[in-house]
């Protein structure tokens, strides 16, 4: 077994044991945090995720977000390059279908779609985090891949969402991994 391997399962064990009372006000705090952070409350276009497995729920954050008007986008698995993601716009009236992950995403739909250059923002779901910004994802490298331009100036900036018992002393690193400038938990406003 890898590090990497055990790192993951015992986050994410960690993280699916918080009571639902636990996650529903994790959750609020993050919304309020950001509603009070000038940059990430005044995005016009941003990306978040369906929580899965126990993750930092942002489904209040985006009702917030869907609230003032912002334009709110979910990933969806690209259809036939894989590792990659599309970005689609979610509505409160959007048809979802579950992915192979059995997560919710957006019917692919062209319409829907937005060149990722275009959001402002991607808030990003992560396993693991360390005090130094790197990331630990659920290791497709979805996230990587999306974000491996951002600091020349290519696509938008990310902002890590995680529980605070999600953070580690130190993550073992690659060199494609690309760490974060930012980061919410309930606790804490990291930026780098
Ligand atoms: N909420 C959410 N949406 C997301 C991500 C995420 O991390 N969280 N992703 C971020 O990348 C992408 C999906 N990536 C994922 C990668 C692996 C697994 C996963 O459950 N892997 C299983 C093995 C599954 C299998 O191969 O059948 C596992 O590790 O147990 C889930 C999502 C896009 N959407
Ligand atoms: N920019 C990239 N270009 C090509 N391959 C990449 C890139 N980033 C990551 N990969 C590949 O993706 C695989 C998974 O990477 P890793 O375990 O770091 O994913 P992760 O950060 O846990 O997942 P995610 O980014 O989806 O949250 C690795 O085998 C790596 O080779």
């Amino acid at each position: 077994m890898t590090d990497r391997h055990q790192i993951r399962q015992q986050i994410r064990q960690a993280r699916r044991r918080l009571t639902t009372a636990e996650q529903d006000a994790a959750a609020r705090t993050i919304a309020q945090r950001v509603a009070g952070t000038p940059h990430l409350a005044s995005a016009r276009r941003v990306a978040l995720y369906l929580a899965n497995d126990g993750e930092l729920d942002p489904q209040p954050l985006i009702d917030w977000y869907w609230s003032r008007g912002t334009q709110v986008y979910l990933p969806v698995l690209h259809p036939f390059s894989p590792g990659h993601l599309l970005f689609l716009r979610y509505a409160p009236d959007t048809a979802l279908i579950a992915n192979r992950f059995g997560i919710p995403e957006p019917r692919l739909d062209v319409r829907l779609l937005l060149p990722k250059a275009e959001l402002e923002l991607i808030y990003t779901p992560l396993v693991a985090f360390d005090a130094a910004g790197n990331r630990m994802g659920m290791g497709g490298g979805f996230y990587d891949r999306t974000l491996s331009g951002w600091h020349r100036g290519q696509g938008p900036r990310p902002v890590g969402l995680a529980h605070d018992c999600q953070q580690l002393a130190a993550i073992p690193t690659d060199h494609w991994d690309v760490p974060l400038p930012e980061l919410l938990t309930p606790s804490r406003h990291w930026r780098w």
